[in-house]
């Protein structure tokens, strides 16, 4: 049994910003400047230490839509006005995700900005959500959308190490088995993700509470609010946060809101003492994930 490390260092505490997007850039990032201001001004929690925003937060989330709206990273709007909004509030901000042009080929990326405002990581999402249940919802982002080609595990200052996917990549657990396990030990997965009212209702809590008891870790997700008027993709809203038993300690609703919750540092140790999964894996029988030969950014 290896020690037991506490992956989380003191704790932190966090701000999911559930909004919607309309078709107009420039209001979006206001409302989200809007927003990210009254999450810091009126936390009843204490200071605040990363705020976390949903998956396409400046545009809609339409397949035909990502191209008009797609930006180079590093050097576009929404990468800069992210990074100066992390360095004025001196906090981290997982920026939810956003269509990026890169070569010609657009992804759905997500970056993640240190208090001093430099990117701390960026991750395209995997895994691309194509689907078409009948009845549902059909949906294809691989029509516009090349999909990224790497895990992404990465330091979140002094707390620890975290991972992060995008909405779908939450259905392939490899993700958050890379992160939580060695060499990375991440106390967390973050996924900004937008499901829908067919596939929300059916998997988004089984899904966070899935990832958060398998891996012994938190499972932070941030929607954007459900929007009835603007007629296109219905989010289904219900950001969330999971503790690593696998107990929901804050919802949303779906509408817009700013939903707070504090992970604490010494819940992962208890919990991976108490019921040591954590350190019984059967290698032997089968591989460790996060030794074979994984592309990992970090
Ligand atoms: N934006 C997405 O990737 C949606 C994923 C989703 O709704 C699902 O059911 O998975």
């Amino acid at each position: 049994m290896s020690t037991l490390k506490a992956p989380l260092t003191g704790n932190l505490k966090i701000a999911l910003i559930q909004i919607k997007a309309g078709s107009d850039k420039a209001a979006n990032l206001l409302k989200v400047d809007k927003f990210v201001e009254n999450a810091i001004k009126n936390s009843k929690i204490g200071k605040i230490d990363l705020i976390m925003l949903p998956e396409c937060f400046n545009s809609p989330y339409a397949v035909d839509q990502f191209r008009k709206y797609a930006e180079n990273i590093p050097n576009g709007e929404t990468t800069n006005f992210l990074s100066n909004l992390a360095k004025k509030h001196e906090i981290f901000i997982i920026g939810g995700s956003f269509p990026e042009i890169s070569l010609d080929k657009i992804y759905n990326t997500s970056l993640t900005f240190g208090p001093d405002g430099d990117i701390l990581a960026k991750h395209r999402k995997a895994h691309l959500f194509d689907i078409d249940i009948p009845n549902g919802i059909t949906f294809k982002e691989s029509i516009t959308l090349d999909a990224g080609d790497q895990a992404t595990v990465f330091k979140l200052g002094s707390f620890g190490n975290i991972g992060l996917g995008i909405c779908y990549d939450i259905r392939f657990p490899e993700l958050a088995q890379i992160a939580s396990r060695n060499p990375y030990n991440s106390f967390g997965m973050f996924y900004p993700g937008a499901f829908n009212t067919t596939t929300g209702p059916l998997h988004w809590h089984l899904l966070a509470r899935s990832r958060a008891v398998d891996n012994q870790m938190y499972s932070v997700l941030c929607s954007p609010a459900r929007d009835v008027e603007g007629g296109g993709y219905q989010a289904y809203g219900h950001s969330l946060v999971v503790d690593p038993t696998g107990k929901i300690i804050a919802e949303a609703g779906e509408e817009e809101e700013i939903l707070y919750a504090e992970l604490e540092g010494d819940l992962l140790p208890k919990v991976r003492s108490g019921i040591p999964v954590h350190y019984q894996r059967r290698f032997d029988i089968y591989p460790d994930i996060s030794k074979s030969d994984v592309r990992v950014s970090n």
